[in-house]
């Protein structure tokens, strides 16, 4: 499979998604910007992929981005995509222009959603849904020293005089 055929719209990851849980696999679910990749989001990514079957990722559109985050996002939706498609562990990933995945996660109704552990699960939105779906809200460890923040700063200071 091309990377490429792994982006997907919700109208055509939902028979897929649909597809998983007849053959009683576990769908994961996590969102985010992933603006600029780094070790924090591939190692999360990778555990949240193996706490089931099948990972689907929600991912921000640059006109949600731009709301969420001032100044960004510095990759379009077109390049995170593909980045994120390209990622051995990640199954699906679809776009959501609203500033949360609320409506995305209702029609996914993924058996586990997840985020880092930089946010509590009481703050992790769609937690309500899930949970009363029965499935489960986990969240993982965050790799130290490692944002998207930090990788501009650390260019910034590189490029101060
Ligand atoms: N260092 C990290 N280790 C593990 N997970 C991370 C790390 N940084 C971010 N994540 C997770 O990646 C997902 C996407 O986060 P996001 O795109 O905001 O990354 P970020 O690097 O924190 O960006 P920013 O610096 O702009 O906030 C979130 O679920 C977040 O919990
Ligand atoms: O990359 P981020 O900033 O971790 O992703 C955000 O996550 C929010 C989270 O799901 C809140 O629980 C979400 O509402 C927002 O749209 C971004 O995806």
């Amino acid at each position: 499979m091309w990377s490429k055929d792994k982006i997907l719209t919700l109208e055509a990851l939902l028979p897929v998604v649909a597809g998983w849980k007849a053959e009683q696999q576990r769908v994961v679910f996590t969102n985010g910007c992933f603006d600029l990749l780094h070790l924090g989001h591939v190692d999360y990514l990778e555990k949240a992929r193996h706490l089931g079957h099948r990972l689907v990722v929600g991912l921000n559109t640059d006109a949600s981005v731009s709301c969420l985050k001032p100044g960004r996002p510095l990759q379009d939706e077109v390049s995170r995509a593909r980045v994120l498609a390209s990622l051995l562990f990640v199954d699906a990933v679809v776009l959501f222009n609203e500033q949360t995945p609320l409506t995305l996660i209702e029609a996914v109704l993924p058996d586990i959603l997840v985020k880092g552990d930089d946010y509590a699960i009481s703050g992790i939105v769609g937690h309500e849904v899930v949970l009363q779906n029965g499935g489960q809200v986990l969240t993982v460890p965050l790799v130290a020293g490692y944002s998207t923040t930090r990788i501009v700063e650390r260019i910034q200071a590189h490029l101060t005089p």
